[in-house]
């Protein structure tokens, strides 16, 4: 990444003191985010704008007609002529109510756009997320996304929720009232207008101050679902290790830092309102003063005095509202800073734009791949070559951490190889549809994860269009059937369910019957059969040897039983290859790493 791009994406997240030039790309960043998604509402937002400018309107007649009131009026109706002062009480009445209707209309609109806003942000974020890579949410982890997802797109609720009504009452009503001060009397129209001078410099030291202050919430309240996330998922290894009072210290720290972000960010308020506040009862006071000395020399009528300072009110009160915006505003920036940078990160391994389909057939060719976790990380893998032709059963065996399961992903292109290619049938991964590749390549690992739903729904997930028929035969195939069978509602038990809770073994099973019934072109076990015991292991097994014969298998496994039913062994070390051969080949060769193996399995049977 060069130094210019380097604020791209998420990595300018943990960056605490942003340099003028990087903030300034942020922010746009955020900007073109919030245009993008106000665009499509486009229309709307320009009719809502409208209904808003007639309300305003509607309501600042009232002080007018008050004015009119008390300097025409009310002396016409002591002289007996009541017509001006039922004029004046008739346009009051009709004001007030298309008032009410107006902002009943705005604020329904106004909502109507803002939900859909965030609904359009919450829905590009989760698909956004979905089409990331692994490697991506490796190292950002579950808990930022989900603090993107929630927190973050929170804040932005309560800045279109509340902020965009005040703000766009606010800004409407400085723009009239200051006008109508100015018809209703210039002089006393200036002093308040000077107020605006200390105003504009309190307003950007608040800026400057709250955007600090508020970017700091939004990464300590992600620390603190990251470290939620992580106590609750692994809840299990806390409880065993006793981990509760380390985790509650770590918890306390980022609690506390919590608060001290939002109280800075808090007080910075609290100083803005209260000076906005004191600038405009200061310029009341003068205004008042200057004014009742100006009406008892004559120069200014008492109705206009009255208006004008029922106007101030209405002028300042907005200030207040507008100071709350600008909070709302610095912390929906900081948070929209953040999501704008998940939206911006790109899928490392990508979908072509032109995707060739993958021929019939199985056959894995590594063609000088070389791969690294990140650009800046250790070679997992040294470059090499390897094919494994259409059919052949291929065990990976070597210590941890050798690369094994490495090289199975990278046949499943959860990664893309850092250089070289890896390609199914002659075509190589990286110009492969998705769909088309998990259609031709199934994956089973240790993990199993089995979402909510049915055991029925899990399995069909290899193939959604099978039948309950085709499900039941894969389960049969696989030895699961007996056990689905009984639990308390057969296939349709809910795995999340009390009484639906799979063993691991169980869970392993499940996903072998999935992995079974998506018959794919080629299959990677990894680890797969390490939670079963051994009669569900043979019956696995017995089911594998059918299964396998027709298709590619890369299997990762340390039980020699299924090691055996391998055509080809690949002892691996420090990332390379070094043992290739049939197992009774490299036990017969008797010196090398597999016979050592073999030899260390058969005696742990004894
Ligand atoms: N997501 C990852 N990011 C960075 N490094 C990784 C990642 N996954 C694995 N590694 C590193 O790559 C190397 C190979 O790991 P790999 O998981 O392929 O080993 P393995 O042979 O499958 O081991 P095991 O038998 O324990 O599963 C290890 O040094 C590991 O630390």
């Amino acid at each position: 990444m060069s130094e210019d791009e380097s604020w791209r994406g998420v990595a300018a997240e943990e960056v605490e003191e942003l340099g003028t030039a990087v903030g300034a790309k942020l922010q746009a960043r955020s900007r073109r985010l919030l245009g993008s998604l106000i665009r499509p509402r486009l229309g709307l937002a320009a009719l809502t704008l409208g209904i808003v400018i007639l309300q305003n309107l509607a309501s600042l007649a009232g002080p007018l007609l008050i004015a009119v009131a008390i300097d025409d009026g009310i002396p016409a109706a002591i002289r007996g002529d009541t017509t001006v002062l039922a004029w004046c009480i008739g346009a009051y009445a009709v004001s007030s109510l298309a008032n009410s209707l107006l902002l009943m209309a705005f604020q329904r609109l106004a909502g109507w756009i803002s939900q859909n806003v965030l609904l359009d942000l919450r829905q590009r974020l989760f698909r956004h997320s979905q089409r990331l890579s692994l490697s991506f949410h490796e190292s950002y982890t579950s808990g930022k996304v989900i603090s993107r997802l929630t927190a973050d797109v929170d804040t932005l609720k309560q800045l279109l929720e509340d902020g965009l009504d005040n703000m766009l009452n606010a800004v409407l009503s400085l723009a009239f009232i200051g006008t109508l001060l100015l018809i209703l009397d210039v002089p006393l129209a200036l002093i308040v207008m000077a107020g605006f001078i200390p105003l504009v410099l309190i307003t950007r030291w608040f800026q400057a101050t709250s955007r600090t202050a508020y970017r700091s919430t939004r990464g300590a309240i992600a620390k603190i679902i990251v470290q939620f996330v992580e106590t609750m998922n692994g809840m299990r290894a806390v409880q065993a290790f006793r981990r509760e009072a380390r985790n509650e210290s770590i918890m306390h720290g980022l609690n506390t830092s919590y608060r001290d972000a939002n109280y800075t960010a808090v007080s910075a308020v609290a100083v803005f309102t209260a000076s906005v506040r004191a600038v405009g009862n200061l310029s009341l006071a003068l205004v008042l003063g200057i004014g009742a000395w100006r009406v008892t020399g004559g120069s200014l009528e008492l109705g206009i005095l009255t208006a004008f300072t029922l106007y101030l009110r209405r002028f300042y009160d907005p200030l207040d509202d507008l100071a709350m915006v600008a909070n709302s505003y610095a912390s929906a920036s900081a948070a929209l800073e953040k999501i704008s940078g998940v939206l911006e990160e790109t899928p490392s391994v990508a979908e072509p734009a032109h995707p060739k389909p993958l021929p019939q057939g199985g056959t894995i060719t590594f063609e000088q791949v070389e791969f690294r976790y990140s650009a800046d990380g250790p070679v997992v893998l040294p470059k090499f070559d390897l094919t494994i032709p259409a059919g052949q059963t291929v065990a990976l065996v070597g210590a941890t951490g050798a690369g094994k399961s490495t090289i199975a992903k990278l046949v499943a292109r959860f990664y893309d190889p850092s250089s070289g290619s890896v390609r199914l049938s002659g075509v190589d991964l990286r110009d492969t549809a998705d769909a088309d590749l998990r259609d031709k390549v199934a994956t089973v690992t240790q993990e199993n994860f089995l979402f909510s739903g049915s055991v029925a729904e899990n399995i069909a997930l290899g193939r959604p269009s099978a039948t309950r028929g085709e499900v039941e035969s894969a389960a049969a195939a696989v030895g699961a059937h007996e056990f689905i069978a009984a639990l308390p509602e057969g296939y349709d038990t809910d795995v999340r369910k009390r009484g639906g809770r799979l063993s691991a073994g169980q869970r392993q099973l499940v996903a072998f019957a999935r992995a079974f019934l998506a018959d794919p072109a080629v299959l990677v076990l990894d680890e797969a059969t390490s939670s079963l015991d051994v009669p569900g292991e043979r019956a696995v097994q017995a089911a594998l040897e059918t299964v396998l014969a027709d298709r590619t298998a890369l299997i990762i496994a340390h039980r020699l039983s299924t090691v055996l039913i391998a055509d080809r062994v690949l002892v691996v070390e420090g990332g390379r290859i070094i043992e290739d051969g049939s197992p009774a080949d490299l036990v017969a060769e008797g010196r090398g790493e597999f016979a050592a193996l073999h030899q260390a399995w058969l005696d742990s049977l004894v």
